[in-house]
């Protein structure tokens, strides 16, 4: 078994022994098909979070991240590999595993004609610390909406609501998945502030997200999936090396034969680049630009690398096949 010690609150494993939170090892996941095949949503995947750090899982559509997750939450069972959250195997965990992680599915659970102060007091009755609603009702931003039937919300309150549900429990581990979808701009920036209190507590987060910002703004790692394999992993400032980070300065080259090009050069040395462009900053190139490469950027560039390797492996197999 994978070990580490971490500063803050480790959880403390089945022979006593310091754990991350959250370890997974070689996991697979197939989902039997209607050919009577199997689609591997979830292929020998590994790595770990560790106590008190958000980590966003990042990835396209059909990835594999909800699967992940909801393996790591007790709601779908591996086809092979190992996953121990909070020192247990989630699937075979007992009821009071379920009081110790919160939870944010995409999806809502039809909330039928209950409140809003309503619905959070029942479910805080399962929990042995449970958040106090009111407050928990002022922290996602529902502030006056406490009666109001769910069934009225908007989307984005509905969504509040949901995060709300997730953090009842007072939870130690909080699984987010796409938690902001539907949300304003302003909502998405009070949500973070949210999540960055409770990391300051000491919550383990689990985060999903389509928004690279979000990512970026919240996450003390991240990780890559897609295919059902982790191809990158790192901190917001460091994920995809320095090659991937490297300044490109831009302009429109009006200077040749065929006026007009847009030019890029990716260079460690941007000022030395405008510099020489510009004759020592006498002339203005048309659309001169230094643009530092986003987190975005750097996570389709590394998208997009994975796709050209998979073809080419695809190619040299079938190439290999025919041959053999
Ligand atoms: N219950 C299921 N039965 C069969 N196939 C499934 C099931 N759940 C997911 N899949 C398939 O497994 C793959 C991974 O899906 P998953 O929902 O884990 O991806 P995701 O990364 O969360 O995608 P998204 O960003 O769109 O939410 C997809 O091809 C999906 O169609």
């Amino acid at each position: 078994m994978r070990t580490t010690a971490f500063n803050a609150s480790p959880h403390t494993g089945e022979a006593g022994i310091p754990v991350s939170p959250i370890e997974v090892d070689s996991l697979t996941k197939e989902y039997p098909t209607t050919k009577s095949g199997v689609l591997r949503a979830v292929n020998n995947l590994s790595f770990s979070v560790r106590a008190g750090e958000t980590y966003a899982l990042l990835g396209p559509n059909g990835a594999g991240k909800s699967t992940t997750i909801e393996i790591l939450e007790g709601h779908r069972k591996p086809t092979s590999g190992r996953v121990s959250v909070l020192g247990t195997t989630p699937y075979k965990a007992a009821p009071s595993f379920r009081a110790r992680i919160g939870i944010v599915l995409q999806e809502a659970t039809d909330a039928g004609e209950l409140r809003v102060a309503e619905s959070l007091q029942a479910l805080a009755a399962y929990y042995p610390r449970p958040r106090a609603v009111d407050e928990l009702i002022t922290a996602v931003g529902l502030d006056g909406k406490d009666s109001q039937r769910i069934s009225t919300l908007s989307g984005g309150q509905r969504r509040r609501l949901d995060v709300a549900m997730g953090l009842i429990g007072n939870p130690e581990l909080l699984f987010l998945d796409e938690p902001t979808t539907g949300f304003d701009p302003d909502a998405r920036r009070a949500f973070w502030e949210l999540i960055r209190g409770l990391r300051a507590e000491g919550t383990t987060i689990v985060l999903t997200t389509h928004y690279l910002d979000e990512a970026e703004q919240l996450a003390d790692r991240l990780g890559i999936i897609t295919d059902g394999r982790l191809i990158a992993e790192g901190t917001p400032d460091s994920l995809g090396g320095p090659e991937l980070r490297r300044p490109r300065v831009t302009w429109i080259d009006d200077d040749g034969a065929h006026p007009g090009i847009a030019r890029e050069e990716v260079t460690e040395r941007p000022a030395e680049v405008v510099h020489r462009l510009s004759d020592g900053g006498s002339r203005e190139p048309r659309n001169l630009q230094v643009r530092v490469p986003t987190l975005e950027d750097i996570y389709l560039e590394l998208l997009k690398q994975h796709k050209e390797t998979s073809a080419g492996q695809r190619s040299h197999d079938h190439t290999a096949g025919a041959t053999s």
